[in-house]
C-alpha cells in the first residue's frame, strides 16, 4: 500500500486537462507514504506527483498551499501546488480534495552521513528563516495539548517498564509548556523524517509532505529532526552526525540561551509525539494493508534521551 483511491485513466485524463501540461503519458500509484493516496504522473511537459487527500481536516488545505507557495518563493525545494489554467490550486478527483505538484527529484536516504545532516540541517534554518518574519499562524493538532490529553489513557496500553517513561515525560511537557511554547517561533515542517527528504546523490533535492506543518517553536522542529536523522539503533545520539546538521543550522540561525537549556526537553517532547502516534496507528489500522511505524522506536529513544550528550552549539 499506499493508494487507498485507485484511479481510472479517463478520470484522470479529464482532471489534468485544466493544466494545459500536455497529453498523460502514463501514471503509476506510490506505494510509499501512509496518509493519502499519491501517483506519479506523466504528462508531454514534465513529471508531476498527484495527492489524494484521504484524512485530515480538509479546511487546513489552504494553509498548507500557502505556506508552499511562500517556501517556493523563497527558493526551497518544495511541492508547491501547480494552478489549472483558470488558477485554481485546490480541486476534487474521486471525490477527494486533489493537488497536482512538480516530481522533485532524488531518493530517501536510509543511512546518513555528516554530509545528509549538514544539508538538512542547512535546510530547516532556510525554512525557519524563510516565514519566521510572518508566521502563517496554524496551531498543530499533535501538539502538546493534545499530548497531554491524549497521552493519559494511550500510556494505559503499555507494559510496566515504558509506562513510568511515558507517565515522567507527560509530567515535564505539563511543567514545561508556558517556556517551551515562547521560545522563538516560525513555521514548522513538524515531521522532517528521512523518508520526507528527497536527495539527488549528495544534493537535498526536495522536502515532501507537509501535512503536519504548523507554527511553532522552531527548536521542536529541529528535535523531531534530529531525533529520526541522527539516531543510531539502539535509539542513542549519533554524536557525529547530530553535531554535523546542528552546526549547519547553528551557522543560519544561532541559538538562544532559553533554546540552549530547553534542548534535552525539546528532544524528549518530540519522542512523545511520535510515539503517540504510532501508538494511534497501531491501534486504528492493525490489520489492515497500510504502512505502520513501529511505536516501540521512540520508547527506547526516549530511554535514551534522558540524558543528553550533545549540547547545542550556542555563543555565550
Ligand atoms: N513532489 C514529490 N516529488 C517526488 N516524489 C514525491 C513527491 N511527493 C511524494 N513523493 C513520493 O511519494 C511518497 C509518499 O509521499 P508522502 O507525502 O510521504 O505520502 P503520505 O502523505 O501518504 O505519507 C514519498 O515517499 C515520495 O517517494
Ligand atoms: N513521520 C511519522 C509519520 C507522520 O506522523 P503522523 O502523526 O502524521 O502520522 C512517523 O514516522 O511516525
Amino acid at each position: 500500500m499506499s493508494v487507498f483511491t485507485p484511479l481510472e485513466r479517463p478520470e484522470l485524463e479529464a482532471f489534468l486537462a485544466p493544466y494545459g501540461l500536455g497529453r498523460l503519458k502514463d501514471f503509476q500509484g506510490i506505494a510509499e507514504g501512509s496518509e493519502n493516496s499519491n501517483f506519479f504522473v506523466s504528462l508531454e511537459q514534465g513529471e508531476y506527483v498527484l495527492t489524494l487527500v484521504e484524512r485530515g481536516p480538509s479546511h487546513d488545505l489552504p494553509y498548507f498551499i500557502e505556506l508552499l507557495d511562500v517556501l517556493h518563493e523563497a527558493g526551497l525545494p518544495v511541492p508547491y501546488a501547480l494552478r489549472t489554467e483558470s488558477g485554481e490550486a485546490l480541486r476534487e478527483l474521486a471525490e477527494k480534495p486533489a493537488l497536482l505538484q512538480p516530481r522533485l527529484p532524488g531518493k530517501h536516504v536510509r543511512e546518513p552521513n555528516a554530509h545528509h545532516c549538514a544539508e538538512v540541517g542547512a535546510l530547516l534554518a532556510h525554512l525557519h528563516l524563510a516565514t519566521r518574519d510572518h508566521v502563517l499562524e496554524r496551531k498543530s493538532d499533535r501538539g502538546l495539548d493534545w499530548m497531554l490529553t491524549e497521552g493519559p489513557s494511550l500510556a494505559l496500553q503499555l507494559d510496566e517498564q515504558a509506562l513510568p517513561l511515558m507517565r515522567n515525560a507527560l509530567k515535564e511537557i505539563a511543567e514545561t509548556k508556558a517556556r517551551f511554547l515562547a521560545l522563538p517561533r516560525a513555521n514548522l515542517h513538524a515531521d522532517l523524517f528521512r523518508d520526507n527528504v528527497l536527495f539527488d546523490g549528495t544534493h537535498l533535492a526536495g522536502v515532501i509532505d507537509f501535512y503536519n506543518a504548523c507554527s511553532g517553536p522552531m527548536l521542536y522542529d529541529l528535535a523531531i529532526c534530529l531525533n529520526d536523522w541522527c539516531s543510531d539503533e539502539e535509539g542513542r545520539l549519533d554524536v557525529h552526525l547530530a553535531r554535523a546538521l546542528l552546526g549547519a543550522y547553528a551557522a543560519l540561525r544561532p541559538f538562544t540561551a532559553a533554546e540552549a537549556e530547553l534542548w534535552p526537553t525539546a528532544l524528549r517532547i518530540a519522542c512523545v509525539r511520535f510515539w503517540l502516534s504510532r501508538l494511534i496507528a497501531a491501534n486504528t489500522f492493525a490489520g489492515q494493508d497500510v504502512l505502520i511505524h513501529d511505536p516501540g522506536v521512540f520508547e527506547i529513544r526516549l530511554a535514551q534521551r534522558q540524558q543528553v550528550a550533545v549540547a547545542l552549539p550556542f555563543a555565550l
